[in-house]
């Protein structure tokens, strides 16, 4: 290592990192290789260029005034404007949605949509809010936060929780204030509002591609590879079905009620339509129910993160058998668990590249409303093919030749877009 290259700041520590601190020893990781002309710009990536703390008030069913937090966060806007879910989870903090945005900003350069990186969210349960309540509350937040965002300025779309009608509900608070109908204000819309055909099975799309490129690099046929899946929401409903198509057995889920497996491969289709029926997965009858803490161990070839920040960690990743594990979810192996993970020789198929693909139909999403001229499903879902192909591949080569993980190879190449964009701009207005 170039002993000139930058440091690993001291308020870094291995010990107790938050989704925040696992983002900044990412850039820090990849700082030593990037071209030096661009090191004096990293600085850039380590705070966000904007962040907004909202008080969400709503009236409940039962006439009371009920509080909420929610945050909007650009964290970079050099090569575009801001884009990046909005999540609803009990758990949401103003470090998580840090770290989330400045995922966004490496995302979006790695797979080079015109954006910059942002993210939003709320400290709330919305499983304990009424329809008409999480209504209120996404008006009252997007009213909140209007100042922020625009269709050229920061993008939302949905993240965990949240959903077509939370965009709708969004878009058409936004254009109540704008006096006109905004539809690029955000993206993942219903399709009725300008939302993109395509746009829903996204990012499980993007997380299959990318995994199907890792698999013949690995030699590793799709045709009865066994899959795990945490997560069984937007993105890993979608990835396992698309596996499913491709002839792979999904042999365990798990989701917030526990973790059903079958060996003979589980009926991805009928599990969604038990969801859907009965609000949760358990109890389905396709499998048997094992301990959560056994799903990390399950024999396969891929497993696929879906749904929250760290869930393979130091306690858990020498348990994983994986071959690949496809991160559908954002930040969800922490820096320790890659580590383990590279010594094992599993590879890891990083969250800024396999979870692109939402974001991709995003952009698509956006351009479309922009011309108001709708492409096929087919069109779109080609392009995002390729986009993902694509990446992969340049991904996959530099880590080759640089001898590094996908996951450093990646962020390589985003933050060198990023910062190559920060540095041609230059610093006074
Ligand atoms: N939606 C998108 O387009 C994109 C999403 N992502 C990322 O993918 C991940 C999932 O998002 P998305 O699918 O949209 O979210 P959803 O809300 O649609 O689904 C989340 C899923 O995760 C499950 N889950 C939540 N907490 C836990 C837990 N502690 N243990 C096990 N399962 C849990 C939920 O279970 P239950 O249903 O029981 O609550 C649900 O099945 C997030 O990290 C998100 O940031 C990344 C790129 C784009
Ligand atoms: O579609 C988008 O704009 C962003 C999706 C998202 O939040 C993500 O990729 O994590």
């Amino acid at each position: 290592m170039n002993v000139n290259a930058p440091q690993l700041p001291s308020y870094i520590s291995s010990e107790n990192l938050g989704p925040w601190h696992i983002y900044l020893q990412q850039v820090e990781q990849v700082a030593p290789f990037l071209d030096k002309s661009l090191w004096p710009w990293i600085e850039t990536l380590r705070r966000p260029k904007r962040s907004m703390i909202v008080d969400v008030p709503i009236r409940r069913d039962n006439g009371e005034v009920e509080h909420f937090e929610g945050y909007r966060v650009h964290h970079n806007t050099s090569r575009g404007p801001g884009k990046g879910g909005v999540r609803f989870h009990q758990d949401v903090t103003l470090s998580e949605v840090m770290a989330l945005a400045g995922w966004m900003t490496i995302k979006n350069a790695v797979v080079n949509v015109p954006f910059g990186g942002a993210k939003g969210g709320i400290r709330v349960d919305p499983r304990q809010l009424s329809l008409s309540e999480l209504e209120g509350l996404t008006r009252r937040y997007t009213s909140e936060i209007s100042s922020m965002i625009g269709p050229d300025k920061d993008i939302p779309a949905p993240d965990m929780n949240t959903n077509a009608q939370t965009m709708a509900w969004m878009m058409d608070t936004y254009s109540m204030g704008e006096g006109r109908t905004v539809t690029g204000v955000v993206t993942g819309k219903p399709i009725s509002l300008g939302g993109s055909l395509g746009r829903q099975d996204a990012t499980g799309r993007g997380v299959f591609v990318t995994a199907r490129e890792a698999a013949r690099k690995l030699q590793i046929p799709l045709e009865g590879a066994r899959v795990a899946v945490q997560g069984f929401g937007n993105v890993g409903e979608a990835s396992a079905r698309m596996f499913a198509q491709a002839g792979a057995r999904i042999v365990a889920i798990q989701d917030v009620s526990g973790t059903i497996y079958n060996a003979a491969g589980l009926d991805v289709a009928a599990l969604k339509a038990y969801q859907q029926a009965n609000g949760t997965l358990l109890s389905a009858p396709c499998g048997e129910f094992i301990d959560n803490t056994a799903f990390w161990g399950v024999p396969c070839e891929f497993m696929v993160p879906a749904a929250l920040e760290s869930q393979i960690n130091r306690f858990n990743a020498e348990q994983v058998l994986a071959r690949i594990v496809v991160e559908g979810a954002n930040g969800p192996t922490t820096p320790e668990a890659d580590a383990i993970l590279a010594e094992r020789g599993i590879t890891v198929v990083p969250d800024v590249l396999a979870n692109a693909g939402g974001v991709t139909v995003s952009y698509f999403e956006w351009v479309q409303d922009f011309s108001s001229f709708f492409w096929s499903e087919e069109e779109i879902n080609a392009r995002l093919e390729r986009i993902m192909a694509e990446a992969f591949n340049a991904i996959w080569q530099l880590a080759e030749q640089r001898g590094m993980s996908l996951r450093s190879a990646a962020f390589v190449i985003g933050c060198s877009r990023v910062l190559e964009a920060r540095a041609t701009r230059g610093l006074y207005p």
